[in-house]
């Protein structure tokens, strides 16, 4: 096994409803044996995608002070800038080489739920360049929809409601990402990596990445396989919410990125997670008297703030005060 799965999904946007039997199959078959598939025949234009990594780009060419107006560890919910080394994916390894921005749902400082301090709820931090602010919060809302659309797709092989995700993603904590991972100078793969070994933390991950590679995805024999930049697609992962969902009939797979050699790469991650106060726990048809529930049950803020405080110094450090 060394080639991840392409299906596209177009289908999902014609009339046709018997189409929505045959992605779903699909899909349910790549969570099994992967955890990993790509998409193609998705709705967001390439002229999007070249505007937001057009902006992307931009952004982390600016003076590290200006990007430092919008530190993200002088944030509370976890918002803005994150400098190099900022997150150790990989507790073995040294800290990431990466820099990143990190945005959410944007709630105003009147939203109760930001009045009452909930973690993780509070206004996005974004830079003051033209263009940037409504460009980011349109692709926030149009890749929600998207990562909302495959959760649909997923109820079918799961057999659970049809709009089981829809009611659980309302105002959600999911994240737009934007990272820049500068250029490895040796040969040696085995110091610091662009981002260490790790598995997702949410539902559903949809990433795009530039043309640079660098993404590699373990296999469940334990090999490492490269998962190569193909044009026009996103990469869709699974994460740790959804393999307790569905008690690890889906898989939340480990994979990490190599820095590229002598050459910049930037990819865009986009973390589907539902509401904050959204039960994670093994769903009805997940479970039976042979296969019981493997995890207890939580929260997505709970399991959230808790990988944070696994991954982030910052975060464990605001904890300790
Ligand atoms: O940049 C990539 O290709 C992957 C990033 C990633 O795995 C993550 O941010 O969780
Ligand atoms: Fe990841």
């Amino acid at each position: 096994m060394n080639q991840l799965p392409i299906i596209d999904i177009s289908p999902l946007y014609s009339a046709d409803q018997n189409a929505w039997q045959s992605i779903a199959t699909q899909i349910d078959h790549a969570c099994r044996e992967w955890g990993f598939f790509y998409i193609k025949g998705h709705p967001i234009a390439p002229s999007r995608i070249d505007a937001v990594l057009d902006h992307a780009q931009r952004f982390f060419a600016l003076p590290a002070a200006e990007k430092l107006k919008i530190d993200i560890t002088q944030t509370r919910h976890h918002r803005g800038y994150g400098a190099i080394a900022t997150e150790q994916l990989d507790p073995s390894k040294p800290s990431d080489l990466k820099e990143t921005f990190d945005m959410g749902l944007h709630l105003p400082a009147d939203h109760p739920e930001v009045i009452a301090e909930k973690p993780l709820r509070g206004p996005n931090r974004h830079p003051s360049m033209p263009g940037w602010e409504s460009l980011m919060e349109q692709h926030y809302v149009d890749m929600q929809a998207l990562a909302q659309t495959l959760l649909r797709a997923m109820t079918l092989a799961l057999g659970i409601e049809r709009d089981f995700f829809d009611t659980r993603f309302n105002e959600p904590v999911s994240v737009l990402r934007m990272i820049h991972y500068p250029p490895r100078h040796t040969a040696s793969t085995e110091d610091q990596q662009g981002a260490g070994a790790h598995t997702d933390y949410g539902c559903i991950t949809l990433l795009y990445q530039d043309a640079a590679g660098g993404l590699q995805v373990r296999n469940v024999q334990g090999e490492w396989i490269d998962a190569p930049p193909i044009e026009g697609t996103f990469v869709v992962n699974l994460g740790d919410m959804m393999a307790r969902w569905s008690n690890d009939r889906y898989l939340s797979t480990p994979h990490r990125v190599i820095s590229p050699l002598g050459v910049d790469r930037y990819s865009m991650p986009f973390f589907a997670e539902p509401h904050p106060d959204t039960p994670i726990e093994c769903l009805p048809g997940c479970q039976d008297e042979r296969h019981p529930a493997k995890y207890p049950a939580t929260t997505c803020a709970e399991f959230l703030l808790s990988r944070f405080a696994d991954t982030y110094a910052y975060r464990r450090e605001q904890e300790a005060v």
